[in-house]
C-alpha cells in the first residue's frame, strides 16, 4: 500500500465480521457479518439493544478478542492476522480505550495528572511533562491535576481516563458505555470532551452506548441489530432560507456487500411484513410489499421503500397494477437471512 493509500484508508474497516461463541456445545453468533467503515479523524457511535453484539464488537477491535471469520483492519494493522508482539504494540499505540467503569480507568492512589503519565513511562515516551500538559488542557481538567480519583466527580475520572487512554497518541480511541454511569449534565460533558479529542487531536472516536442521547453529541450514529449494522443516522447543521440554524438527522439502511439490508423494526411493523415479501425494482428504488393479497391502496397510503426515507420516491402501485413501470418482480423472504 503507497502513503497515499495508506492516509486515505479508513481508520476502522471491517467487511463480513462474524464472532460466534461455542459454550457447551451450545453456539452463540454475536457478529454475523457486520460491515462498519469509519474514517480517519470520525467520530461515531454505536448504539444497539442489549445483546445486539456492541461488546463483542469493541473488544475485538480492541484487540482483546479475535473474530471467527470476516475481515478487520484498524489504522493498517490486520487483526484477524496480527501476532503476539504485534497485539502488545497494537494495544499500547494505535488505539486507546475508555471503559464504563471509572474505576477501572485510573489508578486510585495516583493524581490525575500521575495516571496520564503511566501509559508514557511503561512506553518509554519523551517529552512526558508536555505530553501531559497538552492533555490537561484538551479535556480541560487543569483544576483536577493534583487530585486523586476519589477526589474527583464521575465525569471528571472520564475526562482524565480519557487523557491516560490518549497519552500515547493512539490513531482510534474505543470507549464502552463512557457515560453508563453518569447523570445527564456530567454525560454531555464527557461527550463533548471526546469530541474535543477528536477535533483538536485528530483521533477516531467509537463510543458504543445504549444512551440515546449520545447520538445528539456526534455526527453519525450506527445501529447494531443481531450483529449486524442495521442503519445509520447522520446529522448535518444546514442554514435555512430565513438564515436560521437548522440541525438535519438523516436515517440510511446500510447494505453489505451481498445486497443484504435490514428494514427498520418500525417499517416492518407498520406495514405488518413477515416470512416473505415482494420486491420490486424500478427505476430509481426497490418497493417493497407484503406477501398476503393486497388491498389496492388509496391515494394516501405509499408503499414502504428500501431507500432511505428523507429521499423517499413518489408512491408506486402493487406488483401486478402497472406493469409497464417494472422490469423485476421478485418474492423474498424475511426474518433471519432476509
Ligand atoms: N464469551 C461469550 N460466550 C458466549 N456467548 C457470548 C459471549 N460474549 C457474548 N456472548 C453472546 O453474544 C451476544 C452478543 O453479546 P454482546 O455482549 O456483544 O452484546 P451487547 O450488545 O454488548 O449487549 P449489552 O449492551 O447488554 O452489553 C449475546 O447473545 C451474548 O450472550
Amino acid at each position: 500500500m503507497s502513503v497515499t493509500e495508506a492516509e486515505a484508508a479508513p481508520d476502522i474497516w471491517c467487511e463480513d465480521l462474524v464472532r460466534i461463541f461455542s459454550t457447551e456445545g451450545v453456539e452463540v453468533q454475536a457478529l454475523q457479518g457486520l460491515t462498519l467503515r469509519v474514517e480517519r479523524g470520525d467520530l461515531v457511535a454505536i448504539v444497539g439493544a442489549s445483546g445486539s453484539g456492541k461488546s463483542t464488537l469493541l473488544t475485538i477491535l480492541s484487540g482483546l478478542d479475535r473474530p471467527t471469520g470476516g475481515s478487520a483492519v484498524v489504522a493498517g494493522t490486520d487483526l484477524l492476522t496480527m501476532g503476539r508482539a504485534e497485539r502488545v504494540r497494537y494495544q499500547r499505540h494505535t488505539v486507546g480505550f475508555v471503559w464504563q467503569q471509572t474505576s477501572r480507568n485510573l489508578m486510585p492512589y495516583l493524581t490525575a495528572a500521575e495516571n496520564i503519565a503511566v501509559p508514557l513511562v511503561l512506553a518509554g515516551a519523551k517529552a512526558r511533562a508536555a505530553r501531559v500538559d497538552e492533555l490537561i488542557d484538551v479535556l480541560g481538567i487543569g483544576y483536577c491535576r493534583d487530585r486523586r480519583p476519589e477526589q474527583m466527580s464521575g465525569g471528571e475520572q472520564q475526562r482524565t481516563a480519557i487523557a491516560v487512554a490518549l497519552a500515547n497518541s493512539p490513531r482510534v480511541l474505543l470507549a464502552d458505555e463512557p457515560t453508563g454511569e453518569l447523570d445527564d449534565a456530567t454525560s454531555v460533558e464527557v461527550l463533548e470532551a471526546l469530541r474535543a479529542a477528536s477535533e483538536r487531536l485528530g483521533v477516531t472516536v467509537l463510543i458504543v452506548t445504549h444512551d440515546p442521547t449520545v447520538s445528539e453529541h456526534v455526527r453519525r450514529t450506527v445501529q447494531i441489530r443481531d450483529g449486524r449494522t442495521s442503519t445509520e443516522v447522520l446529522r448535518r447543521t444546514e442554514v435555512d432560507h430565513t438564515g436560521a440554524e437548522v440541525h438535519v438527522a438523516e436515517e440510511f439502511a446500510v447494505m453489505d456487500r451481498s445486497g443484504r439490508l435490514q428494514l427498520p423494526a418500525d417499517f416492518v411493523g407498520a406495514l405488518g411484513l413477515r416470512d416473505r415479501v415482494r420486491l420490486a425494482l424500478e427505476t430509481d428504488h426497490v418497493g417493497v410489499w407484503p406477501d398476503a393479497p393486497t388491498p389496492r391502496p388509496t391515494a394516501a397510503e405509499a408503499p414502504a421503500a428500501a431507500t432511505p426515507p428523507a429521499s423517499a420516491p413518489p408512491a408506486s402501485a402493487p406488483p401486478g397494477e402497472r406493469p409497464t413501470r417494472r422490469s423485476l418482480r421478485r418474492t423474498a423472504r424475511t426474518g433471519e437471512d432476509a
